[in-house]
């Protein structure tokens, strides 16, 4: 019983992450392209919440009135006690999702919706942040009932610090439920989706005139015998390319001891790719960056490093992926595309909420400490280094 209610819990908790993601694809689909469908599509998931919401705030104002003490259902309970552990504005958040309104008509046991509202609780930091970083309008929903003497919502339109001009993996949550740019060597880390190459790190023959030196090739570029494309199975050049979506539903959350991790807000599968590591493109000799580059292997014979992919700087979510010695996930070489590429796959089943974490292989912790905790982890063991 109690592990049904956890997993309907977790469930619907990741359902909210998964609609507010996906009313913010449908705001910026209807911005750049404002067609009347575009716009129906995204004012349709406000129209579906107003409702409730207007009754919600109806009874709070006015909790003896006769046309809201018929609550045969007991939705206007479940949404006060709501509001009272929670407060407005993670009602509006909530409410623009579809898997939380589905909730509120279903969760009808009390010990249901009690586990739900805890678990949202637990999370409340991590929904804002999320809600806030992709721009969801939940203030103009709450602006509405701004007049209407309610205090606490008057509070909770305080204006916050803007998160729309950031890309959300330039916010790190700290375990002081504050934010922070993700930081390295003195500089902050910036987000990219490409791989980045800088030529002057590839000049052999730096002294030359730079109109008369040869731009370096990228060597991640798919060659005629790299193999099959790993999406469409074409041994021949295609325009395949990876479904980014899966670096949405991740956040990035402050560790004790081990920095920077992720977190997964959705459930994977195994088998699943997550992302492709995405990094600046150095020579395969360059050492410059001992704590997040992986090594870029030729996908044929006789199979050397082709480049180092060092993303301390410029870099995608998957930089961030802790080490365990029970790892959720692989790096996998692979080639999509136009390109080789390392990926990340889920190596088994990933559940929501938990921290997507990597092996990256015993020689990385020669003369480092591994803090996975893990019964075999390899900081532990007698052989280890
Ligand atoms: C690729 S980076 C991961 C992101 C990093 N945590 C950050 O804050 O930017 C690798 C570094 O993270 C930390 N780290 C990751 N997993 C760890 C583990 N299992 N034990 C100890 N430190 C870990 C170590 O400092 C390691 O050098």
């Amino acid at each position: 019983m109690q592990q049904n209610i956890s997993k309907l819990t977790t469930k619907a908790l990741a359902s909210i992450y998964y609609d507010i993601n996906y009313v913010c694809i449908l705001r910026s689909t209807a911005r750049w392209e404002p067609s009347a469908n575009n716009v129906a599509n995204y004012r349709f998931q406000f129209s579906e919440s107003a409702p409730f919401l207007d009754r919600a705030v109806a009874h709070a104002l006015d909790p003896t009135h006769s046309t809201y003490q018929a609550d045969p259902s007991e939705l206007l309970h479940r949404l006060k006690l709501f509001v009272d552990e929670l407060g407005w504005k993670m009602l509006l958040i909530c409410a623009l999702a579809e898997g939380f309104r589905r909730a509120c008509r279903e969760f009808i046991h009390t010990v249901l919706w009690r586990e739900l509202v805890s678990k949202i609780k637990e999370n409340q930091w991590s929904l804002e942040v999320f809600a806030r970083s992709r721009v969801l309008d939940w203030r103009g929903q709450l602006l509405k009932y701004a007049s209407l003497g309610i205090p606490k919502i008057n509070t909770e339109l305080r204006p916050a610090r803007s998160m729309s001009e950031q890309h959300p993996h330039h916010i790190v949550q700290t375990m002081n439920k504050k934010i922070q740019r993700p930081w390295h060597d003195g500089s902050p880390q910036i987000h990219i989706n490409e791989p980045v190459m800088d030529p002057q790190k590839w000049d052999s023959d730096s002294d030359s005139d730079s109109d008369t030196r040869i731009r370096p090739t990228d060597p991640t570029i798919r060659k005629p015998n790299d193999g099959r494309c790993k999406l469409c199975r074409s041994p021949n050049l295609c325009a395949c390319t990876l479904d980014f979506s899966a670096g949405s539903l991740v956040e990035l959350v402050e560790r004790p001891g081990t920095g920077t991790g992720v977190r997964a807000l959705t459930f994977f599968k195994e088998g699943d790719i997550l992302g492709q590591f995405i990094g600046e493109i150095c020579p395969p000799d360059w050492n410059g960056d001992l704590i997040y580059s992986l090594a870029h292997p030729a996908q044929t014979k006789p199979y050397g490093i082709l480049a180092v992919i060092s993303p301390c700087k410029f870099g995608n979510w998957t930089r961030f992926i802790a080490h365990s010695c029970n790892a959720s996930t692989d790096f996998a070489s692979r080639t999509i595309g136009n390109r080789t590429v390392t990926t990340v796959e889920a190596a088994r089943d990933i559940a929501a909420f938990e921290d997507v974490t990597v092996n990256y292989g015993h020689g990385y912790w020669e003369g480092r400490e591994c803090m996975c905790g893990e019964e075999n982890c390899c900081s532990r063991r007698e052989d280890s280094w």
